[in-house]
């Protein structure tokens, strides 16, 4: 799927969000922003364990991103980057990301060589359209999107 996002420029970007702290769906995102920066990416690890980092655009570069989908079929291995957009009050910002999706009616969970490596399953098995419609109903919330899938 193939989303065209335009940011009109915002008076007050302090107190706008552009695109609220969210993990994508999918399996990777190909996305592709302009010159205007403002995507953010929450570290998870070391010195800088929750800290937002900017991610500066780079003439003619994509950012990959991993997604949820990556996070559960790797049992965790691979984990969905946490990711933002703020706005300016200068200049409108467009970006293009390409969500590798699952087909709606596939069941999505940890495959059997990962949890047989690590002796115990993380998420159990969803059918991505509920996985879809839960991540829709809701206010993005950072990854809570993931406990949708997640064995507590
Ligand atoms: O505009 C961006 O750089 C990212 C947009 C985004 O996170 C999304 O569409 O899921
Ligand atoms: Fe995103």
């Amino acid at each position: 799927m193939v989303n065209m996002n335009f940011y009109p420029t915002c008076p007050n970007p302090e107190l706008t969000v552009g695109v609220g702290r969210h993990s994508d769906m999918g399996a990777l995102t190909v996305l592709l922003q302009d010159g205007i920066g403002g995507l953010f990416v929450k570290s998870e690890d070391g010195d800088d364990a929750g800290k937002w980092m900017e991610i500066p655009p780079v003439p003619a570069a994509l950012v990959i991103n991993v997604g949820d989908t990556l996070q559960i079929l790797s049992n965790g291995r691979y984990r969905s980057a946490e990711h933002r957009v703020r706005t300016t009050n200068t200049q409108a910002r467009v970006s293009i990301p390409i969500f590798t999706l699952p087909k709606p009616t596939e069941k999505i969970g940890p495959l059997p060589e990962a949890v047989e490596k690590d002796g115990v399953a993380l998420y159990k098995e969803i059918v991505f359209q509920d996985y879809m419609n839960n991540f829709f109903g809701n206010v993005h919330d950072g990854k809570k999107s993931l406990d949708f899938a997640r064995i507590n």
